[in-house]
């Protein structure tokens, strides 16, 4: 009897969808022996092995080298306040395992490179790239391409989002469809451009589906399409993927990969650069946020201009007596105004340190058309260096 076979519990369990057409006890046995590696317990692995451990998917990898920060709580559904500060990959498997404990979760609490890449998929059917960089990227490909595994991709930003599935029978691979990754001063993260979590929630949902049909035995509904989800005017578009490159350097006719290669190196940024950090100036030109906070003290007469974006502005102001907030943007427009407002000194800030450096090199190329020259400078690190060095009651963001 199919009954024996599963258990009267098990039965219970995911009852609504074994009553499905198509999924049956038969399928329900295939999820159960089925194991799917999540790569990055962040905004989209969280939904994603969520319903994975939901539907009973026997075993589940867990991999992430980061741990929960206050930050993530809006949209990284498996973490808790109290996990603030815990191993990501722990704390999520804490949350699996909550809610079935029926299944197996494995952490792997590791960076994922090129060195442990290879054994880790390797145990795994099915990998869903959840990550969040460039690297890491092209390194779940290419070793998925090698060792022959489908990649069920998804990335989102902002308001959207998008869902891959590489790799796919004879479909095209990452690397098909962008053979050279774009330069990393391109690329907008979450913590820069911000996101919703539930458009992550959408699509790493949409991972854990795809991701569940071919352990069923089904066909994906994105081997050889990509969906663009646009949540603002919540429109869901898929565009067919052009097919396998036959040069593709590593799914290809005559592949050029066949060994994992140093992918930060391939990149230019590693999985580790939340941010870039511009190094335009020199020092001279810079002050450190606790140098600015003495020039404070002293009541020192100079012109503070923030070209943080107007609503960051909520998070904290620097308590200059001349202050102006012209956002990065605006600033070219805005350098008449400036001149007009200025001080022997004027200095520049912004969120992390680069957008500041940019606007002294701009600035002092238009005061030198004026034939103009001021002391122009920039605080190292932005609000975010203020609030460690100077006044932890600032939010670091
Ligand atoms: N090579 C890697 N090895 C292990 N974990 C990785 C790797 N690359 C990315 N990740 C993980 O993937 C996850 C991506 O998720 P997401 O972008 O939502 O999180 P985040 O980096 O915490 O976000 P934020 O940009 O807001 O700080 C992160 O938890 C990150 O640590
Ligand atoms: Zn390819």
């Amino acid at each position: 009897m199919e009954s024996e076979t599963i258990g009267r519990q098990a039965l219970e369990r995911y009852s609504r969808q074994i009553i499905l057409p198509g999924v049956g006890v038969e399928k329900q046995l295939l999820l159960a022996k089925s194991s799917v590696l999540v790569v990055g317990c962040g905004g989209l692995g969280c939904p994603a092995a969520l319903y994975l451990a939901a539907g009973g998917v026997g075993t589940i990898g867990l991999v992430d080298h980061d741990t929960v920060e206050t930050s993530n709580l809006h949209r990284q559904i498996l973490h808790k306040e109290r996990t603030v500060g815990m191993p990501k990959a722990e704390s999520a498997s804490e949350s699996l395992s909550a809610l079935n404990s029926s299944i197996e979760v494995k952490t792997h609490n590791i960076l994922f490179d090129s060195n442990s890449a290879l054994q880790i998929i390797s145990d795994y059917d099915i990998i869903l790239d959840c990550t969040d960089n460039a690297a890491t990227r092209y390194l779940l490909n290419d070793a998925c391409v090698i060792l022959k595994k489908p990649l069920v991709s998804g990335s989102a930003l902002r308001f959207d989002g998008q869902l891959t599935v590489y790799n796919w029978k004879n479909g095209p691979c990452y690397r098909c469809l962008y053979p050279s990754p774009v330069p990393a001063t391109l690329v907008t993260n979450c913590a820069e451009g911000g996101v919703l979590g539930p458009i992550v929630g959408t699509i790493g949902s949409l991972q854990a589906l795809e991701a569940m049909k071919i352990v069923m035995g089904m066909e994906p509904a994105y081997g050889d399409k990509m969906l663009l989800f646009d949540g603002e005017l919540g429109n869901f578009r898929s565009i067919k993927l052009r097919p396998k490159q036959l040069n593709c350097d590593v799914c290809g006719e005559n592949p050029k990969i066949s060994e994992l290669i140093d992918y930060i190196a391939f990149c230019g940024s590693g999985p580790s650069d939340k941010e870039e950090k511009l190094a335009l100036l020199p020092l001279n030109k810079r002050l450190s946020s606790t140098e600015y906070k003495q020039l404070l003290d002293q009541s020192h007469d100079h012109l503070l201009i923030d070209v943080r974006p107007e609503n960051q502005l909520s998070f904290g102001k620097l308590p200059a007596k001349n202050y102006l907030n012209i956002p990065f943007e605006k600033l070219e427009k805005s350098f008449d105004l400036i001149n007009e407002k200025s001080k022997e000194v004027v200095l520049f800030v912004c969120r992390r340190g680069n957008d500041s450096q940019r606007s002294v090199a701009a600035f002092e190329k238009y005061l030198a058309t004026l034939g103009k020259s001021l002391q122009v400078k920039d605080i190292i690190g932005g609000m975010h260096s203020w609030s460690l060095e100077v006044d932890p009651s600032f939010p670091i963001y």
